[in-house]
C-alpha cells in the first residue's frame, strides 16, 4: 500500500475533572492524532505521548518533530509497504516509540480497512467485549477519593486503580478498603515514585489484598523491582519499565514483575503489544491493557486489545464519559462494566469531522 500523505492533528481536550498522578495534574489532553492517506482507505491513529516528558521521555512536540524530520518521510519514501514493515523501516530512528506507535497504528488502521478486516480479527481477539477498569486519581481528601471511588462503582467498573505517591498510599488505601466490599478488585499506580528505601512503608499495603503495585520505581530499575518483590507480598506490575516484548521477557526472568500493563502507545504499537502478549502468556504472566486517556480512536483500538486471550485482568479501559464531556468518536458506553470490541474494518471508529473540528487547534500535511 503507497502512503500519499500523512496529516499530523493537534488537538487539545479538556477533562471533565484535573487528575493527579505522583508526576503532576492533567487537567487537558494536548493529543496528537495521525491521518494516514492512501489511495485505498485512510488510516487513523493516536498519541499517547502527553504535552510534557513527565510520563516518559516523550513528548508532543518531541513527537511532531520526529514524525514531521525522519519517520514520516522515511515511509513515504518506502514506496508500497505493509504495515507490519512499518517497524523495521523505521527501527534506524532509534527509541521514540510513541511517535513509532501512533504513525504503525494508523498505516495498520488504513490497510485493515482496505481488506475490511477488523482490528480484533487481526490481532486474533476471542471476546466480543471486555471488562472495564477505571485510574482513580490522587484528591485533595480521603472523603473525596470515597465519594469518587462510590461513583464509579456505581457505573459499574469492575475494577478500581487508585494513584499513590509517598504521603498519599496506605491512608487512602485503608480507606477504600474498609469502605467497600471486601471483594471490590482494587489497585495502586505509583508512576515510579518510590525507591527500595520504601520497602517497608509499601510493605504496609500487603493487608490490603490488593490485585498488584503498578511501577512503585524507576522504570530502568528493573533489579530493584526483583529485590522489592522479595518483600512485600502484593504482586508488582510494571508499566513504564516495559518497552518490548524483550524487555519483559527480561523483566519476568528476574523475577521484577508478576503482572505486566500493556500499553501500545508505549512498546511502539498493536504489533508489538500482541508480541508482548504473547510472551507474557508463554510464562504465565497476566496482562492487562493500560491507558493514556485516549479520545475513541485510541480507546477503540485498546479494547480490541484487550480481548486477547491473556488479558485476563480489567484494564484502563474506561468509558469515553471518565475523562471527556465529549469525545471526538460515537463515546465508549459501559454497560455491565464491559465496553464492546468495535466490530467495523480497521479500528472501528471515525472522528466525527465537526467534533474533531471543535477540538483541532492544529493541522500539518507532511507529503514525500
Ligand atoms: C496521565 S497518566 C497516564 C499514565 C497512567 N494511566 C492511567 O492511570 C490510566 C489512564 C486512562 O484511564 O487512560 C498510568 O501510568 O497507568
Ligand atoms: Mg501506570
Amino acid at each position: 500500500m503507497k502512503i500519499s500523505g500523512v496529516e499530523l492533528l493537534r488537538l487539545r481536550m479538556p477533562l471533565v475533572s484535573p487528575f493527579r498522578t505522583s508526576f503532576g495534574t492533567q487537567e487537558a489532553r494536548e493529543i496528537l492524532v495521525l491521518r494516514v492517506i492512501t489511495p485505498t482507505a485512510e488510516g487513523w491513529g493516536e498519541c499517547g505521548a502527553l504535552l510534557d516528558p513527565v510520563y516518559s521521555s516523550e513528548y508532543v512536540n518531541g513527537v511532531a518533530d520526529v514524525l514531521r524530520t525522519y519517520l514520516v518521510p522515511t515511509l513515504l519514501r518506502a514506496g508500497d509497504i505493509s504495515a507490519h514493515q512499518v517497524a523495521p523501516l523505521l527501527a534506524k530512528f532509534k527509541g521514540h516509540r510513541m511517535a513509532k506507535a501512533a504513525l504503525e497504528t494508523a498505516v495498520l488502521d488504513a490497510e485493515l480497512r482496505a481488506h475490511d478486516m477488523p482490528l480484533s480479527v487481526a490481532l486474533g481477539s476471542t471476546k466480543d467485549s471486555v471488562d472495564c477498569g477505571v485510574s482513580v486519581g490522587i484528591m485533595d481528601s480521603v472523603p473525596q477519593l470515597l465519594d469518587a471511588v462510590a461513583g464509579y462503582l456505581d457505573e459499574g467498573y469492575v475494577r478500581i486503580k487508585l494513584k499513590i505517591e509517598p504521603g498519599w498510599d496506605v491512608e487512602p488505601v485503608r480507606a477504600v478498603r474498609e469502605r467497600f466490599d471486601d471483594d471490590v478488585l482494587l489497585q495502586v499506580d505509583a508512576n515510579t515514585a518510590y525507591t527500595l528505601a520504601d520497602t517497608q512503608r509499601l510493605a504496609q499495603l500487603d493487608p490490603f489484598n490488593l490485585l498488584l503495585i503498578e511501577q512503585p520505581l524507576d522504570e530502568e530499575d528493573v533489579l530493584g523491582h526483583a529485590e522489592l518483590a522479595r518483600h512485600i507480598r502484593t504482586p508488582i506490575c510494571l508499566d513504564e519499565s516495559i518497552v518490548s516484548a524483550q524487555s519483559a521477557a527480561a523483566a519476568i526472568k528476574v523475577g521484577a514483575c508478576r503482572i505486566v500493563n500493556i500499553k501500545p502507545s508505549r512498546v511502539g504499537g498493536y504489533l508489538e503489544a500482541r508480541r508482548i502478549h504473547d510472551v507474557c502468556e508463554a510464562n504465565g504472566v497476566p496482562v492487562w491493557c493500560g491507558g493514556m486517556l485516549e479520545t475513541g480512536i485510541g480507546r477503540a483500538a485498546n479494547v480490541a486489545l484487550a480481548a486477547l486471550p491473556g488479558f485476563t485482568l480489567p484494564g484502563d479501559t474506561s468509558g469515553s464519559s471518565r475523562y471527556y464531556r465529549t469525545d471526538i468518536t460515537e463515546p465508549f458506553v459501559l454497560v455491565n462494566g464491559q465496553l464492546p470490541v468495535p466490530a467495523g474494518p480497521g479500528i472501528g471508529v471515525t472522528p466525527i469531522p465537526e467534533r474533531l473540528a471543535e477540538v483541532t487547534t492544529a493541522r500539518e500535511f507532511v507529503r514525500a
